[in-house]
């Protein structure tokens, strides 16, 4: 298969560092008193290549798609529960709506693959790819076309942001089943024991994580004896390929592009950060641009979180997924920006700086 070949994005521009730092050090506060929010500052104004970064302008971007692998049982609700509660993100009614109301931030559902017919629905982007993936259990999720065109599709809302000036964009995704694909995604691009990957996703049990693996391995089982390689040897469009979903490929273009543009953007959860995975593989500089917003409570998040040395804002045992997290993060990574352009100085307010 010919090589994806991604438009480059550049790692952040460092010129700035010892500015920002020296603005950041000589606010009135003792050095380092800010923690967190000094980090985010630091890395927010390299990523704007500007000593006065701004992030108030966002754009939540909620990818939806339905998975194969559901028809495995794989997760305790049913598959039509991805396109109600696409419906419902639209109403107003479900907790990313409800966050986004809460702090003014637009909110795009985009439909790239749920398995109904949604095309009607006002407010709905539609940049469907297919009626979900393929079962990976039996059969590659999607082909390469597929593949190709929901990371289009993460690319164009993306394009679509920075032509309304957006300037942090927030990620989430909706779909059944989209657990078990983020477990076999971390183990097929981390070398990591499947067991190790998976976790209860919206409710499952022993019994249903135990599933979940037996389910992914029976996949790799397939998947190693079709390439005559072990499955980690493999490129990780391959991977996506033979195990992604719509919206996990699509919130990786999006990052992609997110990165490319130089516009921060938000990670959510489990299956965001997944989604962080395979954008990474294909270019690493992508994480540079992104926002670990919270760790969840799904089981694996901590090592994945871990992978990339991450150390997440928020840690409230959020297990949604959603674009609930980032949502959530949102007021403090605003914060950063704040006290970073509008706190005075030791200087300009004429206090004492310490030892
Ligand atoms: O991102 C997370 O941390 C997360 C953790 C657990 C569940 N979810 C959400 O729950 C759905 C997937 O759960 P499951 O059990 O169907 O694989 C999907 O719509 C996700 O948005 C999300
Ligand atoms: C009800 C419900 C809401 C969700 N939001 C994101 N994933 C979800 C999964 C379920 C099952």
């Amino acid at each position: 298969m010919k090589a994806f070949n991604f438009p480059d994005i550049k790692p952040v521009a460092t010129s700035l560092e010892s500015a920002l730092m020296e603005k950041i050090n000589n606010k009135t506060k003792p050095l380092g008193s800010l923690g967190i929010l000094e980090t985010l500052a630091l890395q927010l104004g390299l990523i704007q290549n500007s000593p006065s970064p701004t992030v108030d302008k966002p754009k939540m971007l909620v990818f939806a798609g339905d998975n194969g692998v559901a028809v495995q049982g794989v997760s305790p609700f049913p598959q039509e529960v991805t396109q109600q509660m696409v419906l419902n993100f639209l109403a107003g009614g479900a907790a990313v709506s409800v966050f986004c109301q809460q702090h003014n931030v637009p909110l795009q559902v985009v439909d790239v693959g749920v398995n109904a017919e949604l095309a009607t629905v006002p407010l709905l982007t539609n940049h469907k790819v297919g009626m979900g993936t393929k079962d990976f259990s039996v059969s590659p999720a999607m082909t390469e076309a597929e593949f190709l065109l929901a990371l289009g599709a993460g690319v164009k809302e993306v394009d679509l942001a920075h032509s309304e000036g957006k300037n942090i964009l927030l990620f989430g995704e909706m779909g059944i089943g989209n657990t078990t694909i983020g477990a076999a995604l971390m183990s097929a691009l981390l070398s990591k024991p499947v067991k190790e990957c998976v976790g209860a996703g919206a409710g499952s049990t022993t019994a249903g994580i135990e599933k979940k693996i037996a389910v992914i391995e029976t996949a790799f089982t397939r998947i190693e004896a079709f390439y005559q390689q072990p499955i980690t040897d493999l490129s990780p469009e391959v991977i996506a390929q033979e195990l992604a979903g719509f919206e996990v490929v699509a919130m990786a273009g999006a990052m992609l592009r997110s990165a490319e543009l130089g516009i921060a953007y938000v990670i959510d959860g489990f299956i965001c950060t997944a989604a962080l995975l395979l954008a990474s593989k294909l270019n690493p500089h992508v994480v540079d641009y992104g926002i670990f917003a919270h760790q969840s409570h799904e089981k694996a998040h901590l090592a994945l979180l871990a992978h990339f040395k991450a150390k997440p804002i928020l840690s409230l045992s959020m297990r949604l997924g959603e674009g609930s997290g980032a949502i959530v993060a949102l007021p403090i990574i605003q914060s950063a920006t704040v006290f970073l352009n509008n706190m005075a100085s030791f200087e300009s307010a004429g206090v004492s700086e310490g030892l």
